[in-house]
């Protein structure tokens, strides 16, 4: 490149990127590096489903944007493409009740919604397991951010309903692979006894990537997405630390570089410099809580925004104030509170208040002008 300060400049018709699409969350990875022994035991687990058994159960645990999800995706494109195993991969954001996990599932299975009139689960379930049984099918369940089920409490009945189908059912075979990424959450530990008789899963843990195995990840990623000598070596290495420091989740990034790059061409340059990581950093540090945020419903959205303007109050006090606005009673409350805990959006701590015995104090766990940003 030549010295003349005009050259570094980017015109309007150029970009730092070659193709941003590479940054998008839900991008597929060509290549999966550093998950070789979690790749082997979930294959391993899955092998019997291709000899047209019912395959092993799988929990598969570790901290966000550590590529659970992706790690479930390839294998079921793989599957999918060389084999006749039937894949359906169930989000528990979304879908966080056992009946939901079933619709979603027949909807997979026959290509068309359940009737919207509404059928009975029995009905729904006996029309699933009776398709897999005559078509000879094995089906393999990823039941993706499983927490969810647990914090609706519909985690044991759902389990419960695809591990005994082949009981049930005259042989429908079914294997499922629970993802969580809540690490406080025991999930064995957690199911009604029943569930626990017929649950041995196999267990993959999906550790935090140090910050060698970030660099060389995004580096990949940022090869493919930028112009070549877009992002330098020292670039690179800051945004791998920053990842680091927000544990590992990859997802903190590629958001990074995506937001450094844009503020690399907001300059006009034709590098991404440090500082562009920098700036970037104060909005991509946010990329976790704005998506938990983003699944919340209405109710809960309420009342993270009462909670930041009662920061550090006594529940009561704050469902005093939640209460003026909705008609929930005390129970669902509490039960929004224990999921925004488990969320890790609030701190939900028991305190002794004098006169008043043992209450829990309820403080945001995020800067409250970043939560209300995001809301
Ligand atoms: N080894 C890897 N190589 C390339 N990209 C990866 C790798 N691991 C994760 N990623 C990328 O990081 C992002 C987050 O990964 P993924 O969604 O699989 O994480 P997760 O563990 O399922 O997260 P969560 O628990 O929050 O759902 C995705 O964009 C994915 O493409």
């Amino acid at each position: 490149m030549s010295d003349d300060p005009e050259d570094r400049m980017l015109g309007w018709d150029e970009s730092v990127f070659r193709d941003e699409h590479v940054f998008e969350i839900d991008w597929l990875p060509e290549t999966f590096k550093h998950r070789d022994t979690q790749m082997e035991t979930l294959k391993y687990a899955l092998r019997p489903a291709v000899r047209g058994s019912r395959p092993l159960n799988v929990i598969a645990r570790g901290p966000p944007g550590t590529g659970k999800t992706t790690a479930a995706q390839i294998l079921f494109d793989e599957l999918t493409a060389q084999t006749d195993v039937k894949t359906v991969r169930v989000n528990c954001q979304m879908d966080s009740t056992r009946y939901a996990v079933f619709s979603r599932l027949f909807a997979e299975i026959f290509d068309y919604e359940p009737p919207s009139s509404g059928i009975s689960f029995k009905k729904l379930f006996s029309q699933i397991t009776d398709k897999l049984v005559e078509e000879d099918e094995v089906l393999v369940v990823a039941l993706d951010d499983v927490n969810y089920l647990f914090y609706e409490s519909e985690a044991s009945d759902t389990l419960y309903s695809l591990l005994r189908a082949h009981e049930a059912h005259s042989g429908a075979k079914i294997g499922v692979i629970c993802v969580s990424s809540d690490l406080e959450l025991d999930v064995i530990d957690a199911l009604d006894t029943r569930v626990q008789s017929v649950f041995r899963p196999e267990e993959v843990y999906f550790n935090p990537y140090g910050q060698a195995e970030i660099a060389d990840i995004l580096g990949e990623r940022a090869d493919r997405g930028f112009n070549e000598g877009v992002v330098g070596p020292t670039v690179l290495d800051r945004v791998a630390e920053l990842t680091e420091e927000q544990g590992g989740d990859l997802r903190v990034g590629i958001d990074l570089l995506r937001r450094a790059g844009m503020n690399a061409e907001m300059r006009a340059s034709r590098s991404v410099e440090t500082e562009d990581v920098e700036e970037a950093y104060d909005k991509s540090k946010y990329v976790h809580l704005s998506r938990r945020l983003r699944e919340l419903s209405d109710s809960e959205t309420a009342l993270v925004e009462v909670i930041a303007a009662h920061d550090g109050q006594q529940a009561g006090d704050i469902y005093d104030a939640f209460s003026e606005q909705t008609d929930l009673g005390y129970t669902r409350y509490s039960e929004i509170i224990n999921k925004l805990d488990q969320l890790d959006i609030i701190d939900a701590d028991y305190t002794n208040v004098e006169g008043r015995g043992r209450s829990r104090e309820l403080t945001l766990n995020y800067d409250a002008d970043a939560v209300l940003e995001r809301l």
